[in-house]
């Protein structure tokens, strides 16, 4: 019978059977960040443990840091220890590290495909649920926790249990003006944010081979929004010719062969999926989030649900629930909300063809005086090539705050926080109460509709669809 995939990158990394549910996975790389890795360290250290291959090892220091200035400081004393603590580490066992005044540091996400780390067939592990991200180079990529974290450090390896496969495919084209962040968050709505739970989830159909990898990483990104342990796509030209030529894609000599091997990694005519999703891209329209789920999502055009319409008395609750805390009025259409911030950033939406999507849409417009809206690039690199080809311009003129790269206000772990009761349109990925700030309320969506919310001021529920954007 036909593998999956995954079943041939899990396959290909089996270095032992530790019971009958159980293998041990070689970890091709690691990536870390100040969060999640302090423990990890400390655990090492009183084992008396070293870090077994730190060359495959990277650290980036990104959720902690103030996107303001580049001062270790910048974002309080808390976060100066965090990221001390990261230096003294990195430094001790010999890892390479980004700090913030590195020019290739960014959200880790974001520096890994950039450098060419992230390439087809690998195994990828940081202690960050968004790993998944790197799936859209076909690497099998995930999450884990801290311990996990220690046991990467000490042994290159890490005890896996099998997933489950589930296939999403997006037949068609998508219409003008929708796009990745649109494509991912229908799939979440309609499979639900536990329906991923298990599942290891491979995307394919015409939809995804069109796009670019910025865009895959979009979609890969948000698949652990649904509960998945990983998002894949396999390789294809589109995935070649980005790594060819980044500093760590494999060299000159390399190149041939290493292409050669990626070819073979795809799921089989053959091979089987315990769950198929299907998708007309076609019917898809620009999304928004009107919930505290990434699942609570709609068209940007349809009104405010009711919690009447729901099944359940949980569902009709938790609705309910979920409209108090967002201020909606059951019915009411999205142009009666006036908008407070505007996030343009994060690992799911902060790369050049991002910040390309959203300054189309500016088309000469002004932020609306009653809104704060950030553009907060993923990496240096992506600052860099956004100001040489004019984009950060574009931004500034219309009234964007233009940041240094980080995680900034994806999270309320820095100084950059959506003050209580503000009404936030974001291009992240989690909408969780609190997940920007206390009481913050968070509508997740595309740059494109963060652009448009940010100079209508309002969550606009009739954009235009104009060739390369909405307007
Ligand atoms: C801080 C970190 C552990 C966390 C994650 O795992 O995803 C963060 O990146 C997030 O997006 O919530
Ligand atoms: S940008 Fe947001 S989702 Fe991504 S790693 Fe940072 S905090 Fe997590």
């Amino acid at each position: 019978m036909g593998m999956t995939l995954y079943e041939k990158i899990y396959q290909q990394h089996k270095v032992a059977t530790m019971n009958d549910s159980t293998d041990l996975l070689y970890i091709d790389f690691h990536f870390i960040h100040e969060v999640t890795s302090p423990q990890a360290f400390a655990g090492l250290k009183q084992a008396g443990r070293d870090v077994r291959n730190p060359v495959a090892t990277l650290a980036t220091m990104d959720h902690n840091i103030s996107t303001q200035n580049r001062r270790i400081d910048g974002a309080g004393d808390v976060s100066r220890q965090q990221l001390t603590a990261l230096k003294q580490h990195c430094d001790e066992f010999r890892i390479p590290l980004l700090d913030i005044t590195h020019r290739d540091q960014g959200i880790v996400h974001v520096i890994g495909p950039e450098q060419g780390i992230t390439q087809p067939g690998m195994t990828i592990v940081c202690g960050d649920s968004h790993t998944s991200t790197h799936g859209a180079f076909g690497a099998l990529a995930f999450g884990i926790g801290t311990s996990e974290v220690e046991h990467v450090l000490a042994t290159q390896t890490l005890p896996q249990q099998r997933a489950k496969s589930m296939k999403v495919q997006v037949d068609g084209q998508l219409p003008a003006g929708v796009t990745a962040k649109d494509v991912i968050l229908a799939v979440i709505g309609k499979v639900g944010t536990a329906g991923g739970s298990g599942y290891v989830v491979e995307y394919c159909g015409e939809a995804i081979e069109s796009m670019d990898m910025e865009e895959r990483m979009t979609i890969c990104n948000m698949t652990i929004e649904m509960g998945a342990k990983a998002g894949l796509i396999a390789p294809d030209e589109v995935t070649f010719s980005y790594l060819e030529g980044r500093p760590r894609a494999p060299s000159a000599q390399q190149w041939h062969r290493a292409k050669a091997r990626w070819k073979t990694l795809k799921s089989d005519a053959d091979a089987t999926f315990d769950k198929t999703v299907v998708l007309d891209a076609g019917s898809i329209r620009p999304q928004i989030t009107w919930g505290t789920s990434p699942e609570q999502v709609m068209a940007l055009t349809d009104r405010v649900p009711d919690p009447t319409q729901f099944d359940t008395s949980d569902l009709q609750r938790s609705v309910a629930d979920a409209l108090h805390y967002m201020g909606l009025t059951p019915g009411s259409a999205l142009q009666d909300y006036p908008v407070d911030v505007v996030f343009i950033g994060s690992c799911t939406n902060s790369r050049l063809v991002d910040l390309r999507q959203a300054a189309a849409v500016v088309k000469g417009g002004r932020v609306a005086p009653h809104v704060r809206a950030l553009v907060v690039p993923g990496s240096a690199q992506v600052k860099r090539e956004a100001e040489a080809e004019g984009l950060a311009d574009i931004f500034k003129a219309a009234g964007f705050e233009w940041r240094e790269p980080g995680c900034s206000m994806c999270l309320a772990m820095n100084d950059d926080i959506v003050p209580a009761g503000k009404r936030c349109v974001s291009t992240s990925n989690r909408n969780f109460e609190g997940r920007q700030g206390r009481m913050a309320r968070t509508h997740l969506a595309s740059p494109a509709v963060a652009v448009s919310a940010a100079i209508h001021g309002y969550l606009s529920s009739t954009p235009l669809v104009s060739g390369e954007g909405l307007i």
